[in-house]
């Protein structure tokens, strides 16, 4: 085991929260029954522990005392407990409760808010008494409470279901499909928001993103991934919209000027306007094309992305930059332009080949290297699961859900650079660990070797250098060598020689002038910094180093 590595602790499938009446322990229950795993209610624990009831408890101690119980039993529950556990209405009141939630949601763990419907929740709260937050006035001091707690569990809680006229079945069903979807908000001062929904049949809220304007849409795609868009058409057909089917060729191919000009030409001649949309269904390339159409067509189009290579969900369909290659380079043609949404459906990684899937880890570990450790740490424990992946038999199997929450992570790193700094003027120059090295050997393999792969090689290369000049330690650049090999990446390149690599280098987005320009981890994962200019030496040394 690496010291990279910590342990997963054990924690809930997910926590319910919300207001008296909403419903928490009978569709907590439901849920529970469900997903076939235990339910706890930290009130009937409570009772359980002191020995009383609530309200007896609450007349005896009083409220303060009451809280104190609660907090402890509840950061036991987030450490320890693996089921559906629903908490008291005004628990998450209590700073140190909001504490442990916020750590339990770091670990992955899902809060979720049942919004029910005032008057639904009221007239329920007040069934059977035992609530002594509700003494006197009932419906006014649960107004007079959902006023208080309202924007904090809004502000705690990671998912929201509102449950108004649901059956207690109802509601626990959407509590399941909610919690198995992970969404990421992109935001940024000079971002339009936009959400990035994962997990299995995010491809269905396409409508609800598109919204009502367009009338027309563009469904440019691949044909590998056939079966993905045609799905897309019929939702599109279903919520009412006419369809132009555009299919583009392959991978690179179809990101160049004449495939962006023909459909152009297609959407004057189908008299697209405006208020008209794109989606673009397919791998980065598929995406990136389709975002520079969007962003080109009468100066910018909505557009919304359904990624479905592992590489598009947790990185190309995300950030905003859309392009084309010229016959001088990959992406010299383009614009930043972000969508209106991005549906990472896991159904779509039923059909994607071994070698892109793994090739798409690189990427994911390079987020966990620059910022998020965990996900090294999950890397770590399910290396050969994740090397030996399978779409045909992926669905349903622990392995999405590991998956799902590797591209959650990426994708919340990914926002965090970008948010700050769309145009990539300084942090988001860290998301471009391991590409100086990585883009030279893609374009002396040309374009050969698959993105991740190079990046991979880039990143052993720029832990290399960053150790020579004694800003890491042997062990963190072992530590990238075998993380990244037992995943199935390379770590090695022996394609050519280091003047011509040198040279390339010299050409990255990221050199000033004459001055090559990497980003180093400083100490250990997480902590980057920008390396300008280091010593002619080292570079050759580093480069050495990964040859083999
Ligand atoms: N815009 C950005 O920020 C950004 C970031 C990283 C990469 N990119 C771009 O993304 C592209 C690389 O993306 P990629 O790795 O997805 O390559 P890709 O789009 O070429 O897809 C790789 C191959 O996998 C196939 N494929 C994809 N999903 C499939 C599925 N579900 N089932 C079956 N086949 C499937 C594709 O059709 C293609 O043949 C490059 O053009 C790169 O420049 C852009
Ligand atoms: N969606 C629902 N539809 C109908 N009855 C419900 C629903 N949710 C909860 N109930 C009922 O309302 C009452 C209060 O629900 P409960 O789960 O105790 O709420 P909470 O734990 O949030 O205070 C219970 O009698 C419960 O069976
Ligand atoms: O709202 C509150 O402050 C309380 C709600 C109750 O749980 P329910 O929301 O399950 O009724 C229970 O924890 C206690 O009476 C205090």
């Amino acid at each position: 085991m690496n010291a990279y590595k910590s342990r997963r602790a054990r924690r809930p499938h997910a926590v319910i929260i919300g207001m008296m009446g909403a419903g928490k322990t009978r569709v907590g229950k439901e849920v529970a029954h469900m997903i076939h795993v235990p339910f706890a209610d930290a009130d009937l624990e409570i009772e359980r522990e002191v020995g009383m009831k609530i309200p007896q408890y609450f007349e005896r101690y009083g409220e303060p005392a009451f809280r104190r119980v609660e907090a402890d039993l509840i950061a036991d529950f987030l450490e320890d407990f693996e089921g559906v556990f629903s908490l008291g209405g005004g628990a998450p009141m209590t700073p140190s409760t909001q504490d442990a939630l916020a750590d339990y949601i770091a670990r992955g763990g899902r809060v979720v808010y049942l919004d029910a419907d005032p008057a639904e929740a009221m007239e329920r709260a007040n069934r059977g008494g035992g609530r002594p937050m509700l003494n006197g006035d009932a419906n006014a001091r649960w107004k007079k409470l959902f006023k208080e707690r309202d924007p904090v569990f809004r502000r705690v809680a990671n998912v929201h279901v509102h449950t108004r006229g649901l059956t207690p079945q109802g509601a626990a069903k959407k509590v399941i499909d909610m919690v198995a979807q992970r969404t990421v908000h992109v935001t940024g001062a000079t971002i339009e928001p936009y959400d990035v929904a994962i997990g299995e049949g995010t491809m269905g809220h396409l409508v609800e993103v598109l919204g009502p304007k367009p009338h027309k849409i563009a469904l440019i795609h691949t044909q590998p991934v056939q079966r993905h868009s045609d799905r897309a058409r019929a939702l599109l057909r279903q919520g009412g919209y006419e369809v132009s089917e555009i299919l583009i060729p392959d991978a690179e191919p179809g990101k160049t000027i004449n495939v962006a000009n023909g459909i152009w030409e297609r959407l004057g001649e189908e008299g697209f306007t405006r208020s008209d949309a794109v989606v673009g269904v397919g791998g980065g390339a598929a995406t990136d094309l389709a975002g520079f159409v969007a962003a080109t067509w009468m100066r910018g189009v909505r557009y919304v992305n359904c990624p479905t290579s592992l590489l598009a969900m947790v990185d190309a369909s995300t950030g905003g930059k859309t392009g084309i290659n010229t016959p001088q380079g990959k992406n010299l043609v383009g614009s930043f332009y972000t969508p209106a949404g991005v549906l990472a459906d896991m159904r779509a990684l039923v059909t994607l080949p071994n070698d892109i899937f793994i090739e798409g880890l690189g990427e994911v570990a390079k987020s966990g290297f620059i910022r998020d450790s965990e996900i090294l740490s999950i890397l770590e424990s399910h290396a050969d699961e994740l090397r030996g992946f399978d779409g045909s038999s992926f669905l349903g199997t622990p392995l999405e859900d590991v998956v799902a929450e590797l591209i959650e992570r990426t994708v919340t790193v990914k926002a965090y650079h970008v948010s700050s700094d769309l145009k990539e003027k300084g942090l988001r120059e860290f998301l471009n660990y391991g590409h100086t090295l990585g883009h030279a050997i893609e374009k002396l393999e040309h374009f050969r070797w698959r993105h991740g792969n190079a990046v991979a090689v880039g990143m052993v290369y720029a832990a290399e250098l960053a150790h020579i000049l004694g800003y890491i330690d042997q062990n963190l650049v072992d530590y990238h060598r075998s993380l990244l090999g037992s995943l199935g990446l390379p770590t090695s390149w022996n394609g050519g020689s280091f003047d011509e690599v040198l040279a390339l280098m010299h050409r990255d987005k990221k050199a000033r002038g004459n001055m090559l320009r990497f980003v180093v981890l400083d100490g250990g994962p997480g902590h980057m910094v920008h390396l300008d200019n280091p010593p002619a030496d080292a570079v050759e040394e580093a480069f050495r180093r990964i040859q083999q």
